[in-house]
């Protein structure tokens, strides 16, 4: 097979040899599905304006986050269920992950342990990997589950906060989607079951969380904490008063509520109200380098992606997530050359325009 030289292409390929069941939980968004278009009509809105003759013969991408750092500035948002794509699951997407020197933010919904997922990615030499939380409602469960994150070794604690309820996926409604395969659980939750015969504890949405459980994981762990998922600027600065060491901003791909704006276009303010406190990360919709390079001169320090590391997970497993990540490197510092910059942090809100 020749190597595909686009997302787009490992989209389709993903439609190719997945369940069509598990094509439309990937690839679906909620309701009917505006966000999601949303989020990448919102990059063929912006345009790029670039600079020329400005002697920038050679380029890095090398990026710090946090106590982390990254070959670049793309990193792999938290998306669940890896083994519906691939047979090694999450160890497949670790090992991506480390080839290409970037973070991996493993998921509470993960079917591979935080321990095997970090394991993995040691063996392959590197890249950090940062684990995204649901909180509980139940401060132990919690405590429980980020204390074996800890001890895993990841480096940052990303806390979502956009799903006090499931998102409503009519896709999912309409295939009868509800069930892992049998075989796969979220190997996370193993043992928490407050009923001993549930090996596996679900996991738990709820709409009764307030600040006061993201205070509580404040006060139990020293990691860095990102909060993904906020809109509104006052809850980035809400969030940063309750401790968030970064804001993710996200509408989780389209797939909670349907009809929120695209997240690039919710990013220039939640910047403004940062005011360079703490690094802003954006994810939802990138499928290109320029798409990254339009979010990092609207100010985000990095970006992530979620269904493209899915869809070549689905293609071609390990080398198909390592391929996903080379495209979009090669596509940014392609982009940064024709910008006539140097580096990512030389990017600013005069490099974008928005199309009248
Ligand atoms: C199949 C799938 C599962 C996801 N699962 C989670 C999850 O468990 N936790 C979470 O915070 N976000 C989850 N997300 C949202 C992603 O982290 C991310 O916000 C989104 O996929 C970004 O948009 P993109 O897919 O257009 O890149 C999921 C997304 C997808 C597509
Ligand atoms: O599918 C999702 O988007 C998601 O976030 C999720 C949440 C809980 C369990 C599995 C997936």
């Amino acid at each position: 097979m020749n190597t595909l030289i686009t997302i787009r292409e490992y989209e389709t390929a993903a439609r190719a040899v997945l369940d069509p069941v598990h094509f439309d939980y990937v690839s679906g968004g909620a309701r009917d599905e505006v966000t999601l278009r949303e989020n990448e009509a919102a990059y063929a809105r912006l345009a790029l304006l670039p600079r020329v003759l400005r002697g920038n013969p050679k380029r890095t991408l090398e990026t710090r986050l946090l106590n982390s750092r990254a070959s670049m500035p793309i990193i792999l948002s938290p998306t669940a269920f890896h083994k519906l794509m691939t047979g090694d699951g999450e160890l497949a997407t670790a090992r991506a992950a480390a080839a290409a020197d970037t973070i991996m933010i493993t998921g509470m919904a993960a079917t591979v342990a935080v321990a095997d997922v970090v394991a993995a990615a040691r063996a392959a030499g590197g890249g950090d990997v940062w684990f995204q939380l649901y909180l509980q409602t139940r401060n132990d469960i919690t405590a429980e589950i980020v204390s074996r994150a800890t001890d895993a070794g990841v480096t940052a604690v990303v806390v979502t906060v956009d799903s006090p309820v499931l998102g409503a996926g009519d896709r999912n409604i309409r295939n009868g989607f509800t069930d892992l395969p049998p075989g796969l659980a979220c190997e996370n939750l193993r043992g928490l079951g407050g009923d001993p015969t549930d090996r596996v504890r679900s996991i738990e949405l709820s709409a009764e969380l307030s600040w006061e459980h993201l205070d509580r994981l404040r006060a139990l762990t020293e990691l860095p904490i990102v909060l993904k998922g906020t809109a509104h600027p006052d809850d980035a600065r809400l969030g940063i008063e309750h401790g968030a060491d970064a804001i993710m901003v996200s509408n989780h791909g389209g797939r909670q509520l349907d009809g929120i704006p695209a997240t690039v276009d919710l990013l220039p303010d939640v910047v403004a109200a940062v005011d360079g406190r703490v690094p802003v990360l954006v994810d939802g919709g990138i499928r290109r380098g320029t798409d990254v390079a339009k979010a990092l001169a609207l100010g985000a320090s990095a970006i992530g992606i979620g269904r493209p590391i899915m869809w070549g997970l689905a293609a071609a497993g390990e080398q198909g997530a390592r391929n996903v990540l080379e495209i979009l490197r090669s596509e940014l510092d392609h982009t940064l050359a024709l910008l006539g910059v140097e580096s990512p942090a030389e990017l600013g809100s005069d490099w974008v325009v928005t199309k009248p």
